[in-house]
This record gives structure tokens, C-alpha cells and sequence, in this order.
């Protein structure tokens, strides 16, 4: 319902209460909608009613009926889920309704094939971060996705932070760098921390320092606007203790590393579409 008694803004079903679906439910209420605006499916019923305690929004274990309400119906289940569902709630859909789906690797042609026919999709890929407002996602829009849509889902991802439009084409990419992309920054924040209790510090002061050194250095990347390697040079004075440690970095592969990890999330992600 898209009315005055709803501030504009339509009833969203996130079908899938995990770890992205909460991130989402979180980010639209934070972002204006009203839990009564929201509504959650869940396979997992202690896990639906720890939603609904923590919200106050509506929960249940059936996508259809909470597509049947729904004029954004946002897809939050694991990849080799989501054919189940929507094959549960093509059934119910009107055609005017909105499908997002966050699902990592499925293409949305795999979508249109399943729903209705001229059904509007939109795919996203987020990222963990945007339970703390900080988070990066990239939205491409289907065959029948408007302009209207793409403002939509924008509006809807608003609380999590940066959000970018890209062609279909490169969200495989997208998912390997900012989809995946936590785990290799917190990867790095376990490993700096763990050296600094090697070198004898605290495992609390060490962790302490590694996250902050790390949200630091983001958000000078991110203000100062400098290329990266300007910032890792200002750091490294000459016969100093940074260039010892980037050459050992370099020399272990580090780089390399990061490039085929990120080669292998973006090879994955392929495969994920292509078991659809
Ligand atoms: N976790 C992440 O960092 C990101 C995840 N994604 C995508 O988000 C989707 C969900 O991933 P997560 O939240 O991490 O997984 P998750 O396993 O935490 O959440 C999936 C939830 O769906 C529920 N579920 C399973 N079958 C269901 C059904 N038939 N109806 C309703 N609920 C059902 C499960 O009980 C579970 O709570 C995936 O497609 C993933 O590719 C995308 C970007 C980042
Ligand atoms: O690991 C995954 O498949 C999902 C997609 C991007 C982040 N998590």
C-alpha cells in the first residue's frame, strides 16, 4: 500500500530472516518504514520470533502470503533457495509488484523466466557493513525495472550507505570485491591482531589498534581521494619500519593473494548463477 497512511512508502515482504534479510529489515526501518510497513518470512520459527521481538514486525513462514501483501517482495534467501520461493510466490504476484533480490550469482533473466510475464526485478548486492550505515552495494535493473524502480530500491537501501548503479555484467565483479569484501578486511584485522599479541601485546589492545588503524585508513582513502599507493607512501619514510614490512608483504604474495581470492569469489559466483 503506497498511500498517505503509509507516508508513500510500499509494503516490503524480505523473505529470508538471516543475516542480510535482518541487515535489510534493519536498514529499512532505520531509513523511515514502519514495522507495520515490513513484514518477514522465515523458514526458522525461533529465529522469526527473535525478529519479531527485536523489530515488532510482522513474521511468518509463508512467502506467499506475505508476497500476496507486498508491493516490494525482497528476496533474502540463500542462492539455491531462491527457485523454491519464487516458484511459491509467482503464484500470488499481480504484476505491479517489485522483486529485489540480493541473492549472490543468480541472474535476473532467471528471475523473469519464473515470474510473470513484464514482472520488474531488481538485483543488489550488498554488503555486511550496511548494518552499520557503511555498507557498499551495487544495483542493476531487469528488462522491466524502471526508473522509478532503480529510485525505489535506492530509497529503500538509503540507511546502509554508498549505493551504485552498474550493469548486470559486472555484479559478479562487484560481488568478489564489495560482496565478499569484509571477510578479507576483517581477515586482515584477525591477522594484524594476532601479530600484535605475537609481539606481546594484549589480544584486547592489539584488536583494538587493528580496527582502528583500518577504519582509519578507509576513511582517509575515502576523504582524502589520493590513490591508494600515495597513502601507503606517506606512511613509508625512508629506511623506515613500513617499507620492511610492505617489501615481507610483497614478498610473501600478499597482492597476488588478494587478486586470486578475489578471481576465485568472482569465478564462484558464475558457478552460483549457472546451478539456478
Ligand atoms: N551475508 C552476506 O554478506 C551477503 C549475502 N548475500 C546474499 O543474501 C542471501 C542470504 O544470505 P545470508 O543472509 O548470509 O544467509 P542466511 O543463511 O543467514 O539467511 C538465509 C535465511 O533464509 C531462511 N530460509 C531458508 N529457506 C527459506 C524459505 N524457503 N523461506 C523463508 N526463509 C527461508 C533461513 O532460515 C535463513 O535464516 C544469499 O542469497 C546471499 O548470496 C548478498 C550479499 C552479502
Ligand atoms: O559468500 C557469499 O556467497 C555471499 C555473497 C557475498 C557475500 N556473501
Amino acid at each position: 500500500m503506497t498511500d498517505e497512511r503509509t507516508g508513500g512508502r510500499p509494503q516490503v515482504a524480505v523473505l529470508g530472516g538471516g543475516v542480510m534479510g535482518e541487515t535489510l529489515l534493519s536498514a529499512l526501518l532505520t531509513g523511515g518504514w514502519a514495522p507495520e510497513q515490513v513484514e518477514v518470512t522465515e523458514r526458522h520459527v525461533p529465529r522469526a520470533d527473535e525478529l519479531a521481538e527485536r523489530y515488532g514486525v510482522r513474521t511468518g513462514a509463508s512467502n506467499a502470503e506475505a508476497a500476496a501483501r507486498a508491493d516490494v517482495v525482497l528476496v533474502a534467501v540463500k542462492p539455491n533457495v531462491v527457485a523454491g520461493v519464487l516458484d511459491e510466490v509467482a503464484q500470488v504476484l499481480r504484476g505491479g509488484e517489485l522483486v529485489v533480490s540480493v541473492a549472490a550469482g543468480l541472474p535476473i533473466s532467471t528471475y523473469e523466466k519464473r515470474l510473470p510475464a513484464g514482472q520488474p526485478v531488481v538485483r543488489v548486492m550488498p554488503n555486511t557493513p550496511a548494518v552499520v550505515g557503511k555498507g557498499a552495494s551495487a544495483i542493476a535493473a531487469g528488462t522491466h525495472a524502471s526508473e522509478g524502480h532503480l529510485v525505489l530500491v535506492e530509497t529503500m537501501l538509503a540507511a546502509t550507505g554508498l549505493v551504485v548503479r552498474v550493469e548486470e555484467k559486472d555484479l559478479d565483479a562487484v560481488t568478489a570485491i564489495s560482496g565478499s569484501g569484509p571477510a578479507y578486511a576483517f581477515y586482515l584485522i584477525d591477522a594484524m591482531a594476532e601479530a600484535g599479541v605475537l609481539l606481546g601485546l594484549s589480544r584486547d589492545l592489539a584488536t583494538r589498534l587493528a580496527v582502528a588503524t583500518v577504519e582509519g585508513s578507509a576513511a582517509l582513502a575515502a576523504r582524502s581521494g589520493d590513490h591508494p599507493a600515495v597513502l601507503r607512501e606517506r606512511v613509508s619514510s625512508p629506511g623506515g619500519t613500513t617499507v620492511a614490512a610492505v617489501q615481507v608483504l610483497d614478498a610473501h604474495g600478499v597482492r597476488a593473494g588478494v587478486v586470486a581470492a578475489a578471481e576465485a569469489a568472482r569465478n564462484r559466483s558464475r558457478e552460483l548463477g549457472q546451478h539456478f
